[in-house]
């Protein structure tokens, strides 16, 4: 059984949507491990009550060295602020999965993030955001997509109003692609995802 590393940083309701699908039965892995680079992360509260083992670890060097220890074979980072460097993306290539809160190529890369995204989509003006999950690559946001889904905010004139439209869409297609990672139903062409 594959086991996986969740990445937090704040809150960690994404977190909490693959701890509840998972206690469903609806995702075939283990939770081996919570990790966040912040102590406050109340998401690291959201494992110990649902008894996963939890660290707290800012150095990415240290940060690779607990994974390859704990023998983690994926990793989702929902909500995860830090940008990971070279080492650890290439010790897990199309093993690191992100979701974002836009649907990426728009409001997304470095200090695109929490709040700032919908922010970014308010002051745009668009009338249409939404979710996406892709694989981590260097480059910030820009790994293959794996999984979008788009939501109408044009009835809605706050950033926090948008992001907690967006924040329901994230809580469903984030399990979902974890379920289908577990199930090895992920195939990477040419750049292009495609779920079998
Ligand atoms: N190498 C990569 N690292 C990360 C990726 C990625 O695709 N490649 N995804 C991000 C997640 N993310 C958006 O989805 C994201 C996270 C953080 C930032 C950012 O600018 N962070 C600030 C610090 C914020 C803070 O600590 O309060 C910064 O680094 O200056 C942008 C995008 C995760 N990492
Ligand atoms: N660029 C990364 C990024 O902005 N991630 C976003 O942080 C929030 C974390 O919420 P949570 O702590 O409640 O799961 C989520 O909206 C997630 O998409």
């Amino acid at each position: 059984m594959l086991r996986l590393a969740v990445l937090v940083s704040g809150g960690g309701t994404d977190l909490q949507s693959i701890i509840d699908e998972h206690k469903k039965g609806n995702i075939n892995c283990e939770i081996a491990l919570v990790i966040s680079n912040r102590k406050s992360a109340y998401g690291l509260e959201r494992a110990k009550q649902a008894g996963i083992p939890t660290a707290c670890i800012k150095d990415q060097k240290e940060l690779l060295k607990k994974l390859q220890d704990e023998k983690i074979d994926f990793i989702v980072l929902a909500g995860y602020l830090a940008i990971l460097q070279e080492d650890l993306i290439k010790a897990y290539p199309n093993k690191i999965i992100n979701i974002h809160p836009s649907l990426i190529p728009s409001f997304c890369g470095p200090g695109m993030y929490g709040l700032h995204v919908h922010e970014a989509a308010l002051d745009k003006g668009v009338k249409v955001s939404g979710a996406t999950v892709h694989f981590v690559s260097e480059e910030v946001d820009g790994g293959p997509i794996i999984y979008q889904e788009a939501v109408s905010i044009a009835d809605l004139d706050t950033a926090e109003a948008i992001q907690k439209r967006v924040l329901e869409i994230e809580h469903k297609i984030l399990p979902m692609v974890v379920r289908y990672y577990c199930e090895d139903r992920i195939r990477i062409e040419k750049g292009r995802v495609h779920i079998l």
